[in-house]
């Protein structure tokens, strides 16, 4: 019997170096072979697969994005999404699945596990949003990318005189805001698990101008204002019937600049914070999820995500994971909110 491997959700750098993980670890150490499904749970919902033999996963390590593909779809919606699953992994000669996705991904894996489908978890993200594990991958890289762009914008702010707003992903917790915005050090970050007011907000850009800086704004896509009940959306619903987020940014600008007097410009980072090749670091962290989901197959752990703990992988529950969201804690937020101004 064949291991199924799908990426579902967001994609991010580091899904291809768990593939390999997987794959090679698989195939040298426990002679096992694999299938891939494309498109995350499509894929098993319509018993679309393709060849995952070792020839097909060399060098791969270092590319972004998934060669699986990646897509939202829910394998509840519209089918018996249970039944279909067992039936299309029975046919295929697939006899366990390896999920690799975030906290949606994993939510669909408890549900299907709980329904006696045998399935591992390996946790991905850019956002970091994920309960039980240290890191996702995906999230070192992410914040990289976020930092070298607001180095970018810091030069040319000062060049001009100007504050510059800096939008970074993050539906519900800012911890690439967090690190990428102390990182470039940033006089203020704008993060969901916060919500400020304009009046504070004013007070950090113009404390930071009135000292001869240019003022460098980091805000999440799913922060509000205090005056704000929900994250801004403006792009319509997701695969899933959730808000698109962005956008922000480029409500706060106008008003920071009509407030405060100074000129200021908005910049959306997106979904480059989500492409190109991942650092050393997320490509050691993915091999080596990989390598320890497949441990966790052979010993039969299902319904358990592989996870990081410290410097050692272990694995955890999927209840333990999905419980709650991985939250930015007030006290990461008080210490950096002493470096704002
Ligand atoms: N509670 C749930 N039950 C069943 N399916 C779910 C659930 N939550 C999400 N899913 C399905 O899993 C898909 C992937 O989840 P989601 O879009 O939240 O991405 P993710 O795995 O959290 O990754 P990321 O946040 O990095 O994009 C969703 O589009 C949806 O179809
Ligand atoms: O790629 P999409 O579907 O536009 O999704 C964007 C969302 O995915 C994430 O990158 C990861 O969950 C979020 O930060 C962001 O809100
Ligand atoms: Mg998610």
């Amino acid at each position: 019997m064949k291991i199924g491997i799908l990426t579902s959700g967001g994609d991010c750098p580091g899904l291809n170096a768990v593939i390999r993980g997987i794959v090679l670890k698989g195939t040298q150490v426990y002679d096992k072979e694999f299938v891939g499904f494309r498109d995350g749970w499509r894929g098993v919902v319509e018993g679309d697969i393709m060849p995952l033999e070792r020839k097909d996963i060399q060098g791969i390590s270092k590319q972004g994005g998934t060669i699986l593909g990646t897509s939202r779809t829910n394998p509840f919606e519209g089918t018996n999404g249970v039944d279909t699953v067992r039936e299309n992994m029975k046919r295929l000669g697939v006899d366990s699945l390896i999920a690799i996705g975030g906290e949606g991904t994993l939510a669909a894996a408890k549900r299907l596990t709980d329904a006696g489908i045998k399935i591992v978890g390996v946790p991905k993200t850019v956002d970091n949003d994920l309960s039980a594990t240290d890191y996702t991958f995906g999230f070192d890289t992410a914040t990289q990318i976020a930092t070298d762009a607001m180095d970018r914008l810091r030069t040319t702010g000062d060049s001009h005189g100007r504050c510059m707003v800096a939008e970074v992903m993050g539906r519900h917790v800012g911890w690439i805001a967090l690190h990428s915005g102390m990182a470039a050090g940033a006089h203020a970050i704008l993060i969901p698990e916060q919500k400020t007011s304009m009046e504070q907000i004013v007070e950090w850009v113009t404390s930071a101008r009135d000292r001869g800086r240019a003022p460098l704004v980091v805000v999440a896509e799913g922060f509000t204002l205090d005056t704000m009940d929900d994250a801004h959306s403006e792009r319509g619903l997701d695969a899933f019937g959730r808000p698109r987020l962005g956008g922000i940014g480029d409500l706060l600008a106008p008003e920071i600049e009509a407030l405060t007097g100074l000129e200021t410009r908005s910049t959306t980072l997106g979904h480059i914070q989500r492409g190109g090749t991942p650092s050393a670091y997320d490509r050691v962290l993915a091999t080596r999820y990989g390598m320890a989901a497949v441990d966790a197959v052979i010993h039969a752990r299902w319904g358990r995500m592989v996870s990081l703990s410290g410097t050692e992988i272990t694995n955890v529950a999927f209840e333990d994971a999905l419980g709650k969201l991985n939250t930015v804690p007030q006290s990461r937020y008080d210490e950096a909110s002493i470096l704002f101004g």
